[in-house]
């Protein structure tokens, strides 16, 4: 009867909640007990009754039927032994299938440290392609060959050859007419590393991520991020050669009235995809360390969560992401200011010339609108006038600093509610936001010094870095994690009903069935 009690509640505890379930059976366990122990105390009336029987008559007939009941009750009592040895095994089996059911795989630190890593040649290829630009060597290579363009050119033939392709582009022709052959070598080097960093990245990232996701390293959740992330890195390396055309064709050139350089709206794309992309791999490797840091002590993690959750902090939440927003923009406004070397006007600071201000007429230029109508005005100035864009991007940068500083203040007041990671970074944010700005100013006081732009170029890397770094540090946590953690927190209490208090039930119960 007790054999199958427990074993019906087994079944039946196999399909109702984790911790539910380790309920029951302890319930149940109980039960178990204290039948064990009835039966067991009746044994034990059945023994004394047995030994009165011997004493009382030597009959052999009561004699034997006695210890044949008193068989019969040890059977029983074994019996519920065994039932608890099979409620147990039906647990383990159910901490089996619970984890089947939820159907959850998490990636490997391993694919963590790849995607830092390779956000890291990200990193480089953004500072390497700002050196290229400031060096004026982006426009050298006039052909994309994306599999036979990674070899340069191997013997003096093949540079003379290279040298006249680009003797035909605007950039010679109009800038470059007296540069050598050895001064070109220089510029071409530039820009071949360049693209040659390119495709290291593509094959850094294409074939560990295919490795990865063969063998299940990744989760889907993952495998869905990387399959992003591939389409986008494809995606950089044409936007690349679009960008690298504007500054070779003439027609276009002339369209926008331009010395040969690249567009600022096209350098600018090329520098949000870069910045996207790394963002992208940061932001999963983060993701994956921090995930798997949580699932290695969910204790830890439930207090955190706990935290996370507070309405007090939703506020600071929002923050987060509009500091990482603003920083992305900031640096998009400073792409378009170097792309249209805005940079060399006006290098006063706080004031722009004699006055805080250029006048309405120098900042909404009639020059620059191309429609009859002139209604656009506006947002050809904003994006097109060099006076106007530099404006724009010291704007958002004052934005930027103020609003970091407004963050810090706010959250001193709320410190003890923001998770301590998140406390440091944004004490490292304050500081990288006030050395951004710093080195922007420096670097226009200075007329733009290769050294000084590029590192600046890296200081706006750093930013959204840290940006979203206190930014992912707020965020709550997936709800696939929050269930794997409560299951898991859900089998710590089975196995310890399990290895503990179930280990007494069933000592006790061995101890009465002998
Ligand atoms: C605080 C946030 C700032 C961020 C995130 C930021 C970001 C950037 C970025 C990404 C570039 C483009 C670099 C390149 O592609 O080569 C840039 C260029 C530039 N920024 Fe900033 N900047 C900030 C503040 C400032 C400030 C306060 C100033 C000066 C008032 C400034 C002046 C410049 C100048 C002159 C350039 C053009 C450099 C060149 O031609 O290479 N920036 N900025």
């Amino acid at each position: 009867m007790f054999r199958n009690l427990l074993i019906d509640t087994a079944r039946v505890s196999r399909f109702a909640g984790a911790e539910c379930h380790g309920k029951s059976v302890f319930n149940q366990m109980k039960t178990s007990l204290s039948g064990a122990r009835l039966m067991s105390n009746k044994a034990a009336n059945m023994n004394s009754t047995m030994r009165l029987w011997n004493g009382a008559s030597s009959n052999l007939f009561l004699k034997r039927s006695a210890m044949i009941r008193s068989n019969l009750l040890y059977n029983n009592s074994s019996m519920i032994s065994r039932s608890l040895s099979t409620t147990r095994l039906n647990m383990n089996q159910d901490i089996k299938i619970g984890r089947k059911n939820t159907n959850f795989r998490q990636s490997s630190n391993t694919v963590a440290y790849w995607l830092i890593g390779t956000s890291g040649l990200v990193f480089g290829i953004v500072v390497l392609g700002g050196l290229t630009r400031l060096t004026e060597s982006g426009l050298s290579i006039t052909e994309w060959k994306p599999v036979t363009g990674s070899l340069p050119p191997m013997n003096q033939q093949e540079w003379e050859e290279e040298f006249i392709k680009y003797k035909s582009s605007p950039e010679f022709q109009q800038l470059n007419s007296h540069i050598t052959l050895d001064d070109f070598k220089f510029i071409f080097f530039m820009e071949w590393i360049h693209r040659l960093w390119g495709r290291a990245i593509g094959v850094v990232f294409l074939a560990p991520a295919i490795y990865f996701a063969a063998r299940g390293r990744t989760s889907p959740h993952v495998n869905k991020r990387l399959f992003y992330l591939c389409s986008l890195l494809g995606l950089q390396g044409f936007v690349g050669w679009w960008m690298v055309k504007s500054g070779l064709d003439q027609k276009q050139l002339d369209e926008r009235k331009s010395k040969p350089t690249v567009s600022q709206y096209r350098l600018t794309t090329h520098l949000g995809t870069a910045f996207v992309l790394y963002l992208g791999m940061l932001w999963t490797g983060f993701d994956i360390l921090k995930e798997n840091k949580w699932l290695k002590d969910p204790t830890k993690s439930l207090e955190l969560f706990k935290k996370l959750d507070s309405v007090k902090l939703g506020p600071l939440r929002k923050m987060s992401v509009f500091l990482l927003g603003l920083s992305f923009i900031t640096a998009m406004s400073g792409g378009m200011v170097a792309g249209l070397d805005a940079g060399w006007i006006y290098n006063t600071w706080p004031k722009m010339g004699e006055t805080w201000f250029p006048s309405k007429r120098e900042l909404m230029d009639e020059n620059f609108a191309r429609r009859d109508d002139k209604k656009d005005l506006w947002w050809r100035n904003l994006l097109e006038n060099p006076t106007t864009v530099q404006l724009v991007h010291r704007t958002f940068a004052t934005a930027a600093f103020l609003s970091v500083l407004y963050v810090h203040m706010y959250a001193i007041k709320k410190k003890p509610y923001i998770p301590k990671n998140a406390q440091t970074s944004l004490h490292a944010l304050m500081g990288v936001v006030t050395l951004q700005a710093l080195l922007g100013i420096t670097t226009l006081l200075y007329f733009v010094p290769v050294h000084l732009a590029s590192t600046h170029q890296a200081g706006a890397l750093a930013l959204v870095t840290v940006s979203l770094m206190f930014m992912n540090q707020l965020r709550k946590p997936r709800l696939q994690i929050k269930n794997v953690i409560n299951s898991s927190m859900a089998s710590q209490l089975k196995n310890s009903v399990n290895g503990g208090t179930a280990k007494r039930i069933m000592t006790e119960a061995s101890k009465l069935a002998k």
